[in-house]
C-alpha cells in the first residue's frame, strides 16, 4: 500500500508569471520558420487511466518499509491573494453514470500530423488506428482502466511507442506494472520482454508509455515526458529507494512515509535550505517559500497538508513549523509554538489500527510574525474531537495517550492526590486490550507533556486541574450499576469509582447517583424522577466522561492560545498551517468517518480549486492557449453533503429532531431522498455507500443519530453546574452558552433538541476553517498567486493517483482521433466549458456567501465564538457580494472576448501550416 502527503507550494520568487508566459509563447510562436508546424507542447496529454481498484497498483517489485509507505499532499498559498469565489469548471461530462466525475483544464493544446509523429513522441497521431484489439483476457484490475468510453485507451502517443518498439509499463494479471520492452505486436497481441526476461503476451491496450530511464528519478514530476500512474508510482519508488522521501509535483510537494528515521533533518539541513545552497524538494522548502513571500509580498500564507491517515501529514506539518521556527527565532516565542505539538498530541492524538499516533482532531495553527520576520505567537482551531474514543473503540487500539502517560508517568504526590492506579485498573482504558505501544515510553512523554505546559506558561495550578478532569473521567468509567427489576431500571453500585469520581468533579456521591440513574422530567409545573434503565444509565455516565474531556481538550487549546496570544500586539503577517485528520475507510464505518471524510472531501475541493480551477481561470484571462488536463472534481461529493434540504446533513440533522426516528428509519430517509445521486448508493440493513473522491466508503448508521444529536441531559449539565470545582462549573456554563436559546442563560434552558447538531457545528468549523485560509477581500483578487506553465502541463488526474485513493475510470471525450475534429470539438468544448464555469460559477459564488453569511449569524446567536461583530460583517459581506456581481460580469465579458481571440488564433494558425502543406 502506497499512501502520502502532499503539500503545495506559492508561486517562487523566480517564477514567470503568466503574463511573461504568454508573452515568451507569442514571441516563440513569430520565431518559428514559417513552414513549420505550430509549436510541439513539452509532453503529450497522458491517457493512462487510472485501475478500477481503490489502492493503486504498484511497479513490480515496489516494496515499502512496513508494506506502508504514505504520501502526504502540501500546498502553500499567499492567503490574502486568494480570491473566495467558488470556481467551477464546467468539465467535459462523462456519458456513463460515473460516480466520480472527470473535469478538465491544463495542458498546452497540440497539435497533430503524421509527419511530425515519426519524430516525436510528444505527439498524437490523427490516424484512427485500424484493427485495433481488444484485450482478449484483460486482467480484471486494469481492463477497466485501460479503456475510456467504451474504447480501448490505446493512444496515439502508444502508436509512436510501439512503432518504435520503447519500453512500456505492461498492466500485468497480478495487478502490478511492469516495465518491459516492446518486442512484437501482432494482431490483438504484444509479446513484452521483461526485465526478467520473461516474455508477457498481453492485449496492447494494456501498455503504456514508459519514460526514458534518463528521466528516471526525477525530482518534480513535471519533468516526466510521460505522467501516467505506474511512471509517477516508479519515479516516487526510485527516489524512497535512497530515501529521497520528497518529490515534487509542480506546485505540489509528495511526501512518502519513510516509516523510519531518515537523514533530511536538523540545524545542518535547515541551513543549507534558509542559504539556499540546497533547493532539492523538502518541506523546509515550503516553509522557506511560504516565509519569503509572506515578508517579500507582505502577504498571509498558509501550508495545507493532505493525506490519509498515517500517511505523515502531523509530522509534516511539524517539520514545517521547526523550519518557520528556526527562520523566525531569537524571540523566545517559537519552542512555546512547538511545545503546542506536545499537548495536542497527548490530548487529541491516539493509537488506531492505522497509526500509532493518529490526529483525532483537525487543526489548523496560525503562527505569527513581526515586519522582522521573528515569530511573535500563535492562535490553534481545533475541528470535531473524536470524543467516542474516550469511552469505545475498536480492539487494539487505544484512548487518548494522555491517559496513558498520566496513569504511568504521574510522580506519587500526584497519584495520591487524584487516587489514581495504572491504565489496566480503569475499564475505558483496559476495554479496547492496548495499553502499550511498542517504542513508546508513556512515563517519559508525561514528563515531557509536563514540560510543554511549563513551557507554554499553563500554571501548575491550571495543570492540576487538568489532572484531575482527567482522573474524574477514568474513575467515571469504575462506576457500574445492577438492574433493581424486571424492567430493566438500574441503581448504581456504591463503589471506588463512585467516590473517587465525585471526590475529583467536587460534587457528592449522590449527586453523581441521580444524574447517572434517574432524569427528571417536567410535566408542566412539576417534575417526575423516572429511573433510568441499564442501557439509558450507561449512556447517560459515558455522554458525561465524553462531554468532560471534549470540553477538557478546548479549554487546554483555549489556555494555550492564551498563551500564544501574549505577542499579538507586534503581530505582522501569519503562516497557517491546515492539519486535519485524513481519509479513512475501515471495514466497519461510523459516524466518525463519515465527518472524517466530509471534512477531507471539503479540503479535497479547496486543493481542486487552487491547484486546477483558478489556474485554468487565469489562462483564460491571460489569453493563454491551454489544453484540457482531467482531474476529479468532488464538487457533487460534496454537494450530496450540503445540499439543502436534501443532503445528507441536512437528512441527518432533520431525523435528528424527530424523537420516534431511528438510524434505520434515517438510512430509509436516505434511500428514498437520494437514490437517484450518483455518488449515493443506498444498501442492505442500514448502510449506505458514499462515492468520495478518494473511493467508495460504506457507512453503518448505527449510532449516527446519537451521536450527531450528542446529548447531554440538562441533569448532567445541573450536576457540572453544582460541582464545587472550577472547571466541571465551566464546562456547564459553556454549554449553557453553546445552546440556542440564549436567553435565560440557566441550565434548564438546555433542552437537547434545541441544541445546535454535531454536523451542522462541524460544518461551521470547516467553514470558518476556510475563511482563515481564503480572504474574500476581493480587491486582492488580482493578486493572486502566479503559477509557471510548467505547472499547467502537469497531468493533475495522474498526480492524484499517486494516493491510496484511485477514483473511477473517468471517461474522456476530448481524446478525439481525428485532428479536425478534435481541434474543432477542443475548441468549441473549451468556449461552452469557460462560459458554462462562469455561468455556474455564480451558483458556486451564492453558495460560499450563503456558508459565510450562516457563519455569521451562527456568530450573531452566539452558537459559534468570534470576537467579530456580525452585523458590520454581514454588512460586508452584501456589499462584497454585490462588487463581486459587478466585477463577475465584466470578466464573463472579457472571457468570451478571449476565447474567442484564442478560437481565432488556432484556426489562423492551423489553416496557415495545411496551406504551406498541400502548395508544396
Ligand atoms: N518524515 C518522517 N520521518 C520519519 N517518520 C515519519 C515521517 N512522517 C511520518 N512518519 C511516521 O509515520 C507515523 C504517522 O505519521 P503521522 O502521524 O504524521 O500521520 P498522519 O497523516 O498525521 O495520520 P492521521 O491522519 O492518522 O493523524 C509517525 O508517527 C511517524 O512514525
Amino acid at each position: 500500500m502506497l499512501s502520502a502527503a502532499t503539500v503545495m507550494a506559492p508561486a517562487a520568487a523566480t517564477q514567470k508569471s503568466s503574463l511573461e508566459v504568454l508573452l515568451e509563447t507569442i514571441k516563440k510562436r513569430d520565431e518559428q520558420p514559417k513552414d513549420a508546424p505550430p509549436a510541439l507542447p513539452a509532453r503529450p496529454t497522458c491517457r493512462g487511466r487510472l485501475p478500477t481498484t481503490r489502492r493503486p497498483s504498484l511497479p513490480a517489485g515496489f516494496k515499502l518499509e512496513n508494506d506502508m509507505a504514505t504520501v502526504v499532499a502540501m500546498e502553500t498559498v499567499p492567503v490574502d491573494k486568494k480570491p473566495d469565489v467558488e470556481k467551477e469548471i464546467s468539465g467535459l461530462e462523462t456519458k456513463e453514470d460515473k460516480p466520480v466525475k472527470g473535469h478538465i483544464f491544463g495542458t498546452k493544446r497540440k497539435f497533430h500530423n503524421s509527419e511530425v509523429l515519426e519524430e516525436s513522441p510528444y505527439v498524437e497521431s490523427f490516424h484512427e488506428r485500424k484493427g485495433t484489439t481488444v484485450c482478449k483476457d484483460p486482467p480484471s484490475v486494469s481492463s477497466a482502466s485501460a479503456k475510456m468510453n467504451g474504447k480501448p485507451a490505446c493512444t496515439d502517443v502508444m502508436d509512436y511507442v510501439r512503432q518504435k518498439k520503447l519500453r512500456v509499463w505492461c498492466s500485468s494479471p497480478n495487478a502490478k506494472w511492469e516495465l518491459g520492452q516492446i518486442k512484437s505486436i501482432s494482431g490483438g497481441d504484444a509479446e513484452i520482454l521483461l526485465a526478467d526476461g520473461k516474455v508477457l503476451t498481453i492485449s496492447p491496450e494494456m501498455l503504456l508509455p514508459a519514460n526514458p530511464d534518463v528521466l528516471d528519478g526525477v525530482d518534480d514530476l513535471i519533468q516526466m515526458s510521460y505522467l501516467n500512474e505506474p511512471s509517477v508510482l516508479y519515479n516516487l519508488q526510485l527516489r524512497y529507494s535512497r530515501d529521497l522521501i520528497y518529490t515534487k509535483a509542480g506546485p505540489v510537494l509528495i511526501a512518502v512515509n519513510p516509516l523510519k528515521e531518515v537523514p533530511l533533518y536538523g540545524k545542518t539541513s535547515i541551513m543549507q535550505y534558509k542559504k539556499k545552497t540546497k533547493d532539492d524538494p523538502h518541506v523546509y522548502a515550503v516553509a522557506d517559500l511560504a516565509f519569503n513571500e509572506m515578508l517579500r509580498d507582505c502577504i498571509n500564507q498558509s501550508i495545507i497538508i493532505s493525506g490519509e491517515s498515517g500517511a505523515g501529514k502531523t509530522e509534516t506539518a511539524k517539520i514545517a513549523m521547526q523550519y518557520l521556527a528556526a527562520l523566525g527565532g531569537a524571540s523566545g516565542m517559537e519552542s512555546e509554538v512547538l511545545q503546542t505539538n506536545v499537548i495536542l498530541e497527548a490530548l487529541g492524538n491516539a493509537k488506531t489500527s492505522r497509526n500509532d499516533n493518529s490526529s483525532r482532531f483537525g487543526k489548523l495553527i496560525e503562527i505569527y510574525f513581526s515586519e522582522t520576520g521573528k515569530m511573535c505567537g500563535a492562535k490553534i482551531q481545533t475541528f470535531l474531537l473524536e470524543k467516542s474514543r474516550v469511552v469505545q473503540r475498536a480492539q487494539g487500539e487505544r484512548s487518548y495517550h494522555i491517559f496513558y502517560q498520566l496513569c504511568s508517568g504521574a510522580p506519587p504526590f500526584l497519584k495520591k492526590k487524584l487516587f489514581l492506579k495504572s491504565a489496566n485498573d480503569y475499564n475505558y482504558l483496559k476495554q479496547s486490550n492496548c495499553l502499550r505501544i511498542d517504542g513508546v515510553n508513556d512515563s517519559n512523554k508525561f514528563t515531557a507533556l509536563v514540560d510543554a505546559l511549563d513551557t507554554i506558561q499553563i500554571s501548575k495550578e491550571d495543570q492540576m486541574k487538568l489532572f484531575s478532569m482527567l482522573a474524574a473521567v477514568l474513575w467515571m468509567g469504575n462506576i457500574s450499576f445492577s438492574v433493581i427489576d424486571t424492567e430493566n431500571h438500574v441503581e448504581v453500585v456504591s463503589n471506588e469509582g463512585l467516590a473517587t469520581a465525585a471526590k475529583l468533579l467536587g460534587c457528592t456521591s449522590n449527586q453523581l447517583v441521580t444524574a447517572m440513574s434517574t432524569r427528571k422530567i417536567r410535566a408542566g409545573n412539576d417534575s417526575i424522577i423516572k429511573k433510568l434503565t441499564l442501557p439509558q444509565a450507561i449512556d447517560a455516565r459515558d455522554a458525561l466522561a465524553k462531554s468532560i474531556y471534549a470540553h477538557l481538550f478546548d479549554w487546554v487549546v483555549e489556555q494555550i492560545n492564551h498563551s500564544l496570544g501574549t505577542g499579538r500586539q507586534c503581530t505582522w503577517r501569519s503562516i497557517s498551517i491546515l492539519d486535519i485528520y485524513g481519509f479513512e475507510c475501515f471495514n466497519k464505518n461510523g459516524f466518525e468517518q463519515f465527518c472524517i471524510n466530509y471534512a477531507n472531501e471539503r479540503l479535497q475541493q479547496h486543493f481542486n480549486r487552487h491547484l486546477f480551477k483558478l489556474q485554468q481561470e487565469e489562462y483564460l484571462e491571460d489569453g493563454i492557449d491551454w489544453a484540457p488536463v482531467e482531474f476529479v472534481d468532488n464538487t457533487d461529493c460534496l454537494s450530496l453533503f450540503e445540499k439543502k434540504p436534501l443532503g445528507l446533513l441536512s437528512l441527518l440533522d432533520e431525523e435528528s429532531t424527530f424523537p420516534k426516528a431511528t438510524d434505520l428509519s434515517f438510512a430509509n430517509k436516505l434511500k428514498q431522498q437520494l437514490s437517484g445521486n450518483s455518488c449515493f448508493k443506498g444498501e442492505q440493513e442500514g448502510t449506505f455507500k458514499i462515492c468520495h473522491y478518494a473511493g467508495e466508503v460504506t457507512y453503518d448508521t448505527s449510532g449516527f443519530l446519537e451521536k450527531n444529536r450528542d446529548p447531554l441531559h440538562s441533569d448532567s449539565i445541573q450536576l457540572l453546574s453544582s460541582c464545587k470545582c472550577e472547571l466541571p462549573k465551566h464546562f456547564a456554563s459553556v454549554m449553557v452558552a453553546d445552546s440556542q436559546n440564549k436567553s435565560s442563560q440557566s441550565w434548564h434552558s438546555v433542552v437537547d433538541t434545541q441544541k445546535q447538531s454535531v454536523v451542522t457545528k462541524f460544518k461551521l468549523s470547516l467553514v470558518a476553517a476556510k475563511k482563515s485560509l481564503v480572504s474574500d477581500d476581493m480587491a486582492t483578487r488580482t493578486a493572486r498567486s502566479d503559477f509557471t506553465p510548467a505547472h499547467a502541463q502537469y497531468n493533475s488526474e495522474d498526480t492524484l493517483s499517486t494516493g491510496t485513493h484511485t477514483p473511477e475510470v473517468i471517461e474522456s471525450r476530448h481524446h478525439n482521433h481525428h485532428p479536425e475534429a478534435k481541434v474543432s470539438a477542443g475548441n468549441s468544448d473549451r468556449r461552452v466549458n469557460a462560459v458554462n464555469h462562469l455561468e455556474k460559477e455564480f451558483e458556486d459564488r451564492r453558495q460560499v456567501f450563503e456558508d459565510d453569511a450562516g457563519f455569521l449569524v451562527a456568530v450573531k446567536s452566539g452558537q459559534v465564538g468570534s470576537n467579530m461583530n456580525p452585523d458590520e460583517e454581514l454588512r460586508k459581506l452584501k456589499d462584497r457580494f454585490a462588487t463581486w456581481k459587478k466585477d463577475y460580469k465584466s470578466r464573463l465579458k472579457e472571457t468570451k472576448v478571449n476565447l474567442q481571440k484564442v478560437g481565432t488564433h488556432d484556426e489562423k494558425s492551423r489553416k496557415r501550416w495545411w496551406g504551406k502543406k498541400s502548395s508544396k
